[in-house]
């Protein structure tokens, strides 16, 4: 399905395409963790529940200057292979001289559990600190065990979110790749004919007109000829480039063929398609293109036609309608614009 992105004019790598929604933050995962430590602390009555995560293991800080005493002591610790727990920091050989526990502010309880990634590495702990001493038993240790594979889960969740937003950003980037010529950075033909169906459908809906610019550069085989394709590449990007600085955001330019440019103008009248088309036609003819130190002098022919003159006409029927102005100009003497005349009866 081609998708019309919501920048008509000029497609850039800011326009926004639909689906496009955000995934899961840091701040996400940071309020994900808070919840977890309140969960921690109400459940095992606790001053405080910390999880932390080692350097690297995930997008969540391994410290910040704002930590808590406790958050701070955990910090200082080892993230262990296994469960620890430490009924009474004061009697445990490790323990008992550590700054927080001989000093301020006094922790006397510890329980730790290491938080493992999809590969089983340790990547962290969920902590339980206290300043009273206290039992940790079997289904406490169970209970722990299970906070601990909550938060694992949480974080496998955060991954996939990581992965769905590489996706997205990859599909955003095919989809645009699908939408836009390669070479003049504009809308390609499917884009550009898609932009008209859904332009058409809406201006009727809402009463208003439609009109379309069918644009060709003259003589273009020739500089080909004379210079080489890739100086008719260059020179197709500029024209491309001069087409689209007279378009406003709602309005369309698309690549229609080879050297065949297709302007869609939602609202516009065929005098308002007239003064746009004319508005390119300056745009190429009054400044020429340089190929080294030879000078060439560019210049457009235009066709357009707008549902004001063929009311009832199919979106294919006025760009053929606008191609046979297109055409009337080319035969008139080319670098001018000429507007489809409704067939007299
Ligand atoms: N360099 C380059 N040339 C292209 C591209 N696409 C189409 N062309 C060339 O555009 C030229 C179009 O030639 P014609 O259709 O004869 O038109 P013209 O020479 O512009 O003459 P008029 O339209 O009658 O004024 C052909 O030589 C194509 O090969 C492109 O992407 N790059």
């Amino acid at each position: 399905m081609i998708i019309a992105p919501e920048r008509r004019s000029e497609p850039t790598s800011t326009d926004k395409l639909p689906g496009e929604e955000g995934c899961a933050s840091r701040e996400q995962l940071e309020q994900q963790m808070a919840r977890i430590g309140r969960i921690g602390r109400q459940l095992f009555e606790v001053a405080d529940c910390v999880v932390q995560f080692k350097d690297g293991c995930c997008e969540f800080p391994a410290a910040t200057a704002t930590q808590s005493k406790a958050e701070a002591f955990c910090a200082s610790l080892p993230v262990p292979e296994g469960a620890v727990v430490v009924p009474d920091a004061r009697r445990d050989a490790h323990l008992a001289a550590h700054p927080a526990v001989a000093g301020a502010p006094g922790i006397r309880f510890y329980a730790t559990q290491p938080l493992r990634g999809q590969g089983q590495e340790v990547i962290g702990s969920v902590s339980l600190v206290d300043s009273a001493p206290r039992a940790f038993g079997q289904d406490a240790r169970r209970l722990l065990l299970d906070l601990a594979a909550l938060v694992e889960r949480e974080l496998q969740l955060q991954s996939m979110s990581v992965l769905q937003i590489a996706l997205q950003k990859k599909n955003k980037s095919l989809r645009r790749r699908s939408l836009v010529d390669p070479l003049l950075k504009i809308w390609n033909r499917a884009a550009i004919m898609r932009i008209l169906g859904i332009e058409a459908d809406r201006c009727d809906k809402q009463g208003m007109p439609l009109a379309l610019v069918v644009i060709d550069l003259d003589f273009f085989k020739k500089i080909n000829d004379s210079h080489g394709h890739p100086a008719g590449d260059a020179v197709l990007v500029s024209v491309a480039s001069r087409l689209r600085s007279c378009i406003g955001p709602q309005e369309a330019l698309g690549r229609y063929g080879g050297e065949e440019f297709l302007v869609v103008l939602p609202g516009a009248c065929h005098e308002t398609a007239l003064a746009v088309a004319e508005r390119m036609r300056q745009a190429v003819a009054a400044q020429p293109e340089f190929i080294g130190a030879t000078m060439l002098k560019l210049s457009i022919s235009a066709g357009i036609a707008s549902t004001v003159q063929f009311p009832s006409a199919s979106t294919e029927e006025l760009i053929s309608r606008a191609d046979v102005a297109l055409y009337a100009a080319k035969d008139a003497g080319r670098n001018c614009v000429l507007q489809a005349m409704p067939r007299r009866a």
